[in-house]
């Protein structure tokens, strides 16, 4: 069987770097070529896949991009946003052979954490996230994060759960970002590279449920695995749990 040839984009960059080793260690798979900001993105037009670590700015465009030329994709770049999702299905839709992994989070800690956020949310009418990356990092709150803040929100609306218990009425912006209705507070520190904590409370205890990532190589078994995965996988797959099988 031949080779699954792989171009990056953001080739350069913290996670791309990382990405042109692990898959040039990885059985099956070979890097093509890559480019950064502002560079010809021709030297992929021969790629099964492209996996793009670039920018919330820079991704919409190598989606339209890639799919136009019928070239899977894994991405790892944060900032998608239920609209953004829409206009990415309604790409695929007139492209039916291409496929599209989208994840927040490549590691295999940081999708359990999402799981047991999910499963715990319904016992706990209080919930928060506090998300802390390195300072380097250009969106907040992260993509994780927000993920993490819709699952939860699903279960708990599932659950028939109101609002989070809350009385502040004067906020000057202590209370982080809200999505779908949970606050997520984000730290920015030297030192740190990705780690989320989902604290959980109820009356006379409290759950707090803690991932880290002290390296981007956790990302990478992960990103290999939705390289297999999306060549035969038409259509857009969302987060890892079909490509884990957890
Ligand atoms: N899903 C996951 O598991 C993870 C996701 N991420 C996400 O990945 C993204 C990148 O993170 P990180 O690697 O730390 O960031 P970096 O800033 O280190 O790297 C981004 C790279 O993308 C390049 N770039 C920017 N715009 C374009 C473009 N239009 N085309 C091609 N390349 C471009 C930059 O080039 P230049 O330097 O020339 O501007 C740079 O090399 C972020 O959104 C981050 O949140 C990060 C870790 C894990
Ligand atoms: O920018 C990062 O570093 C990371 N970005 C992703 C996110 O925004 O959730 C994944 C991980 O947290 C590392």
């Amino acid at each position: 069987m031949s080779e699954i040839q792989v171009g990056v984009f953001g080739v350069s960059g913290r996670m791309g770097s990382e990405v042109v080793h692990a898959v040039g260690r990885a059985e099956g798979m070979t890097v093509i070529g890559g480019s950064d900001l502002g560079e010809p993105r021709e030297q992929v037009e021969r790629a099964q896949v492209v996996v793009d670590f670039t920018h919330p700015d820079a991704v919409m465009d190598n989606i339209a991009w890639c799919v136009e030329r019928d070239i899977n994709m894994v991405i790892g770049t944060t900032g998608f946003t239920p609209e953004r999702l829409d206009q990415v299905r309604a790409l695929v839709a007139e492209h039916p052979k291409v496929g599209i992994l989208i994840a927040s989070n490549f590691s295999i800690g940081a999708v359990l954490m999402m799981q047991f956020a999910a499963k715990a949310a319904p016992f706990y009418p209080s919930v928060e996230i506090i998300e802390l990356h390195h300072p380097n990092k250009a969106d907040a709150p992260s993509g994780t994060s927000a993920t993490t803040a819709r699952k939860i929100a699903a279960a708990r609306a599932e659950a028939d759960m109101g609002p989070v218990p809350d009385a502040t009425v004067h906020d000057d912006g202590a209370r982080g970002a809200v999505v779908d209705g949970i606050h997520i507070h984000g730290v920015r520190l030297q030192g740190l590279v990705a780690h989320q904590e989902v604290l959980l409370g109820s009356t006379g205890e409290t759950l707090t449920i803690r991932h880290d990532s002290y390296d981007r190589v956790s990302f990478m078994p992960g990103v290999v695995a939705g390289v297999r995965y999306i060549v035969g996988h038409p259509g857009l797959t969302l987060e890892m749990e079909q490509v884990l099988g957890v």
